[in-house]
């Protein structure tokens, strides 16, 4: 279970202050992936930099079960919206990464379904920017689900690709993602995804960001309505 309590963040900017998250309280089960959505500066982003362990100057109090979450004490794997690959390596060194960092074995039978399942298995030899963009955020895929982490989080991840590739991707991640049912929380603007991807969907106001529902299995529309924008 992944708990969070309170949660304030407040930036400090010479002598401003923006109070980017305010009280905000969310429990999410093992197992569950939860989407979290808003307005454009509501504090999505500074929500999953502190569950990355990224922002640790915050109020309130962030527990994975029953211990503070940090990535010193649990794994915690993020694909970032730009991916994060590292331009200098070729596709398969950034797939094996961040497991070798962190000394865990990699099961080899694994590896190689991950990358077949992920359609790498032409590209292993190439560098980053010898890939489009979809099979650039397939080698992340493919990372930080060898990482076998134990919360993964998805900062708008499907969204700089086009519509077509993004859905493929979106299939390719629920499929990965049923092998292991690791607890995940996904920051999205697209309200179509976070309902077709997540078993529950927050809604974050701006400015500070409090919460303001949590729906299950909610339909698009409903959550339309309460961002306030126009249903389809
Ligand atoms: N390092 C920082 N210093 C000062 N203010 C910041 C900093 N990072 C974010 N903010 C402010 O905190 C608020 C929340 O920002 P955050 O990036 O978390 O929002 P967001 O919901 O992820 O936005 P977007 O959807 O546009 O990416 C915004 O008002 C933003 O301007």
């Amino acid at each position: 279970m992944l708990s969070i309590r309170h949660l304030s963040v407040t930036y400090h900017h010479g002598n401003a202050e923006v109070k980017a998250l305010e009280d905000l309280s969310l429990s999410i089960p093992e197992g569950e992936i939860f989407a979290v959505t808003g307005p454009s500066g509501c504090g999505k982003s500074t929500l999953l930099h502190v569950l990355a362990g990224v922002l640790t100057d915050y109020n309130g109090e962030v527990r994975m079960d029953g211990r503070p979450l940090s990535p010193q004490q649990f794994s915690i794997g993020i694909v970032p919206q730009q991916y994060g690959l590292l331009p200098w390596k070729r596709v398969r060194e950034n797939i094996v990464l961040p497991a070798m960092l962190r000394k865990d074995e990699i099961d080899a039978a694994e590896l190689e379904s991950t990358i077949e399942i992920l359609g790498l298995s032409d590209l292993l030899h190439r560098y980053p920017r010898e890939l489009s963009g979809g099979q650039r955020q397939r080698v992340a895929l493919a990372r930080v689900f060898l990482q076998r982490p134990q919360l993964l989080l998805l900062d708008e991840a499907f969204a700089a690709l086009d519509m077509l590739t993004a859905e493929k991707s979106r299939q390719l991640f629920l499929h990965l993602w049923d092998k292991h049912r690791v607890t995940t929380v996904m920051v999205t603007h697209n309200v179509e995804e976070a309902v077709a991807m997540s078993s529950r969907v927050a809604i974050i106001s701006g400015s500070p960001g409090r919460l303001v529902d949590v729906f299950e299995h909610p339909d698009a529309d409903v959550i339309r309505r309460t961002l306030n924008q126009p249903e389809r």
